[in-house]
Parts: C-alpha cells; sequence; structure tokens
C-alpha cells in the first residue's frame, strides 16, 4: 500500500476498560464482603499463565479478591470436579473460571455443567447459554460482552445495522451473535465453510473479526466506513522476546474501515474489566439471598 489517504478511528480499549472497571470498583465497594474470584488453571500453557496473571492482578487493584488454583497439567477429570464441587459449596466463593483450553484428557462440556451457574461469571454452562439465547440474559461471557460494552463506549449503536461476525465459537462468535440480536442488529454467522466469504463480509456495517488467524481479514474484505473489531490474539512467541500479538485483521484495513479496534489494547483489556462486572454481579445477587 502507498502512503494512507484515510485511517480508521482507533477504537482503544484501555479508555473503555478503565470505565467499566471503575464502575465495578464503586459496585464491590458496596457489597458488605469483597467479592471472590476463584480461578482454576490446569498445566502451563504460556498464554494461559500470562492471561490468568492478568485476571488475578486485576481483581486484586478493582477491589475484588482473587485465588489462582494452578493445578498440574496431568489433574484428572475427578480431581478437577472435586475441586469444583468445593468452590461450589464454598460461600465465600462468588465466581469460579476455569481457564481454557483444558488439557486433551479433561471432558471440558462435563466441566462447564459441574460449575455453579450463578458462579459462572464466564457464562459458559448451559443454562447461562440458554437464557443469554432467550434473551433473559445472565452471566454473559467476558468477551463478546465487553465488545458491547466498548461499542457502547464509542457512541456505535448495533441497532437495525448489518453485522457479520466470522468465526463460531462458543466463546467469542456465537455468544456475540446473540447478544448483537438481543441489540437489535441484524447478524450474520460466517465460519470457514462459508463460500464467498468476501461477499459476505462486505455487506456488513460492524465485521466482528474472531477467527484465530493472523492478519486473515484484508482490505477488499471490508466494505469502505464499516467498523471493524478485532478479538483476535495471535501470539508469534519469539526467541527471548515477550512474544508478539498479531490481531485476526489485517492493518492496512485501517485506511477502508471508519474505526477499528487494536490488537493488543483493544478488545484483550475489555475481557478482563467485564469478567470483574460479572465477578461484582454474582457477588451482588448471592447477596440477596
Ligand atoms: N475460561 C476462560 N475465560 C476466558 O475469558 C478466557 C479463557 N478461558 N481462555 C483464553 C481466553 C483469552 N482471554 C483473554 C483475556 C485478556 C486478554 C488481554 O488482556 N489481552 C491484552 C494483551 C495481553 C498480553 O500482553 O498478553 C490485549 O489484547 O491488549 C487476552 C485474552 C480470556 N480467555
Amino acid at each position: 500500500m502507498t502512503a494512507p489517504e484515510h485511517k480508521a478511528q482507533k477504537l482503544a480499549g484501555p479508555p473503555a476498560a478503565e470505565a467499566l472497571l471503575r464502575e465495578t470498583a464503586e459496585r464491590a465497594a458496596k457489597l458488605a464482603q469483597k467479592p471472590h474470584l476463584s480461578i482454576v488453571r490446569l498445566g502451563e500453557d504460556p498464554a494461559s499463565v500470562s492471561y490468568v496473571a492478568g485476571k488475578d492482578a486485576r481483581a486484586k487493584e478493582t477491589g475484588l479478591s482473587s485465588t489462582v488454583h494452578a493445578l498440574p497439567e496431568e489433574t484428572t477429570q475427578a480431581e478437577l470436579l472435586a475441586l469444583i464441587r468445593q468452590l461450589n459449596g464454598d460461600s465465600s466463593v462468588n465466581g469460579i473460571l476455569v481457564q481454557l483450553p483444558l488439557p486433551e484428557h479433561i471432558d471440558e462440556q462435563e466441566i462447564l455443567l459441574a460449575i455453579d451457574p450463578d458462579k459462572d461469571v464466564d457464562g459458559f454452562h448451559p443454562m447461562n447459554v440458554g437464557r443469554l439465547w432467550t434473551n433473559h440474559p445472565a452471566s454473559v461471557p467476558c468477551t463478546p460482552q465487553g465488545v458491547m460494552y466498548l461499542l457502547k463506549h464509542y457512541g456505535i449503536d448495533p441497532a437495525g445495522k448489518r453485522v457479520v461476525i466470522i468465526g463460531r465459537s462458543n466463546i467469542v462468535g456465537r455468544p456475540m451473535a446473540g447478544l448483537l440480536m438481543n441489540a437489535h442488529a441484524t447478524v450474520t454467522v460466517a465460519h470457514s465453510r462459508t463460500r464467498d466469504l468476501r461477499a459476505v463480509t462486505r455487506e456488513a456495517d460492524i465485521l466482528i473479526a474472531a477467527i484465530g488467524k493472523a492478519h486473515f481479514v484484508t482490505p477488499d474484505m471490508v466494505k469502505p466506513g464499516a467498523v471493524v473489531i478485532d478479538v483476535g490474539i495471535n501470539r508469534l512467541e519469539r526467541e527471548g522476546k515477550k512474544p508478539k500479538l498479531l490481531g485476526d485483521v489485517h492493518p492496512d484495513v485501517a485506511q477502508v474501515a471508519s474505526a477499528m479496534t487494536p490488537v493488543p489494547g483493544g478488545v484483550g483489556p475489555m475481557t478482563i474489566a467485564q469478567l470483574l462486572g460479572n465477578t461484582v454481579a454474582a457477588a451482588e445477587e448471592q447477596a440477596k439471598r
């Protein structure tokens, strides 16, 4: 590309995340007891170690308390279930998060089903999935809920607009579609089997990339003036250096989009802020009982 004639507005995550964290801290301070988040992680996958450390630190800065249960990779299904049941039964624990992905030998669906839906701050329990899809949302997955907050923060209302989501994962694509439908958008979910993907994505007023492939979305796939939300975080590990983080959207897309989230510093910080928001909401509900 030659010299850019146009540059999309940067939808920075940190200012929106700070606003959400401030609201969350104020709500946390009103509770008789500090909201408590229990985070469970298996094994030493570097991305998981780094994300969990971020969640734990942010929780403490926001006036919540948190515990990290770092278990060995070889932890059995039964041992993990036993820990979840213990946390379910512990009234001092308001939120439970089991960091994904789990090792191959663990049955993820059985683990997510075992978490008390009232403590399911990830919103991954089928009960909470059902609540979202019947437009009675309770706990909603943090990344898509964080995207909704970010859009609102920047004055972007999806009502009546055409939104195309690329990716159909349980963590991002599917719940994102449910939230946007609830917000009156016209939603298309595209994925790896979509024919003529470019024709589909070019229809989008708001394009959400949650594919998991670095720089997958190129300028030719974007309608001029569209808003582009990049949910991808592809870690390029480098010898002796911090990994480089690449989004799912090619940086040249900024020359056709009207607004675009950066990576890092876009959706990622929203995810963590929303997780703490969900934890405080769970604590508020539990305090009513
Ligand atoms: N049960 C569960 N719940 C999750 O919410 C969950 C999960 N498992 N597994 C993995 C994904 C990923 N995820 C991120 C959170 C924050 C950043 C984040 O803060 N990113 C920063 C950069 C962080 C860095 O430097 O590594 C940014 O984009 O600016 C990224 C990714 C939560 N996830």
